[in-house]
């Protein structure tokens, strides 16, 4: 068995459906599950319009209606399709006459809500799929046993679901069928649709893949694989030839929108590889993820940037000693749920980064027992995924880059992981300092061959 999943920009439209079901053709022999996201930006709009309904009240689905219905008319399916979609367009509009009337949206009304865009998508596809006599049979996550806790917007698969996916899927594919499953979301033990947070539907793909014992997770992307760098901010960005499950985590924790952050926790368990595909140019090799690379690579695999990222001083204001202190510290972020990413500490100070969307206030109450604190906004970590072996070279290059640029690094993570060092700038400044660093480690010559075919340094 192998894996396929269609992100939304794979499935966006008629087009996007054909192109898509030719690529699965080809795999037919090795026997694919399909993992689809909704269609397009369906997810966005399925927010605005809860948005819309929330705050003036008014009630539209129009968008989303008139992309699944020209969609199905677009690929020639037969009428009894619009009856299949009709009653989930009508559910949806029911659920947003709801939230214009009581004027609430709460994460898990949030959940059942946006779970409507791949409801729609694996149908429409599905019935495409079919209609080119591939025996495809649409899937709503839990149907095809996904349960996860109930951690709304960004829920966790649960036990039961290694279990229970392989048992309702192997079958099916062993009997030739084509299980089309929706990305993305899943159900709680009390029966709540729940999602696995944005982006979310690679780890669907990578769950299944893993549970299943598969042969590999294709995610069929709009670009080659993963890139060097972000290529909507580095047009010289190029796809990297293999990357392993840590590099793949780290970059997407740290901001590289291609897979969702937790995507590789299931493969990282099996030992299951990966391919970042794209459903614009299925020739290329695209990119692979696998425990251990066995080819040397350069010193920097890739790079990427995370904005709108807090930094916090925080100073004893007591002879505690360090222990005493960093507890103190910890277990109030612990207590508000606070999660933190990057942190620096001293004797009597602790310096560390968060994500800006946390309420800062509260924990600042508690933490002024103890400490005082500074909050310094609108920062950027840049981070480079590499061999960290290689750490004094990557580090005096990256730090003559932002020389160079008259930038200032303010604040430095190296060695927590074996493959990620992360600085942090002002966040006007992390574009500039993306595409200088692309330009040293990828573009020049020489920039980023293994260490053994670097020319040699002359010794001072
Ligand atoms: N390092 C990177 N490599 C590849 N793509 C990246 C990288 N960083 C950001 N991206 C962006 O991620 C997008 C693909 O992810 P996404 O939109 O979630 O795909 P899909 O919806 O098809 O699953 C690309 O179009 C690209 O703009
Ligand atoms: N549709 C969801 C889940 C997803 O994974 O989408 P995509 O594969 O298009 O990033 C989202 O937009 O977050």
């Amino acid at each position: 068995m192998i894996v396929m999943k269609f992100g939304g920009s794979s499935v966006a439209n008629a087009e996007r459906i054909r192109n898509a079901a030719e690529i699965v053709k080809q795999f037919l022999p090795r026997k694919p599950v399909l993992v689809l996201s909704a269609m397009g930006d369906t997810t966005d709009h399925l927010l605005e319009a809860a948005e819309k309904a929330l705050t003036a009240g008014t009630v539209s689905i129009k968008t989303i209606e008139q992309l699944h219905t020209k969609t199905i008319d677009s690929l020639g399916l037969k009428p009894q399709i619009h009856q299949e979609i009709k009653p989930l367009l009508e559910e949806l509009n029911n659920l947003l006459v709801g939230i214009s009337l009581i004027r609430e949206l709460t994460p898990r009304t949030k959940d059942y809500l946006v779970s409507f865009g791949e409801r729609l998508s694996v149908r429409v596809t599905a019935a495409y799929f079919k209609s080119v006599h591939i025996k495809a049979q649409a899937f709503d996550a839990w149907d095809a046993g996904f349960i996860s806790d109930s951690n709304f917007t960004s829920a966790e698969l649960t036990k039961e679901s290694w279990e229970k996916i392989p048992q309702i899927l192997c079958p099916l594919t062993d009997a030739g069928v084509l299980p089309v499953v929706t990305g993305f979301i899943a159900k709680d033990e009390g029966g709540n649709i729940t999602t696995l947070g944005r982006g979310g539907s690679d780890l669907s793909a990578t769950m299944i893949a893993a549970a299943c014992r598969a042969e590999e997770a294709q995610v069929w992307k709009d670009v080659d694989g993963i890139l060097t760098a972000d290529p909507r901010l580095v047009k010289q960005a190029r796809p990297v030839e293999a990357v392993t499950y840590e590099e793949a985590a780290e970059l997407a924790y740290f901001g590289a929108q291609v897979l969702h952050p937790r995507a590789m926790q299931p493969c990282i368990r099996t030992g299951t590889p990966v391919r970042v595909k794209n459903s614009y140019n299925p020739a290329a090799p695209g990119t692979r993820i696998v425990a251990s690379l066995d080819k040397k690579t350069g010193p920097v695999q890739a790079l990427t940037s995370r904005k709108n990222v807090t930094l916090v001083d925080i100073v004893s204001t007591r002879m505690l000693g360090q222990y005493g202190f960093l507890e103190g510290v910890f277990s109030d972020f612990a207590k508000h749920r606070i999660s933190v990413d990057m942190v620096a500490t001293s004797e009597v100070s602790v310096s560390l980064t968060l994500d800006k969307s946390y309420d800062l206030g509260p924990l600042k109450k508690d933490l002024s027992r103890i400490a005082s604190i500074e909050i310094k906004k609108d920062k950027a970590v840049v981070t480079i995924v590499g061999d960290v072996r290689r750490s004094s070279e990557i580090l005096e290059r990256s730090f003559g880059v932002c020389a160079g640029l008259g930038v200032q690094v303010q604040m430095v993570s190296q060695g927590a992981s074996k493959v990620n060092i992360s600085f942090i700038v002002n966040d006007t400044q992390a574009d500039d300092v993306i595409r200088a660093l692309h330009k040293t480690f990828f573009e020049e010559q020489n920039s980023s061959l293994p260490a053994e075919a670097q020319p040699k340094r002359s010794q001072p």
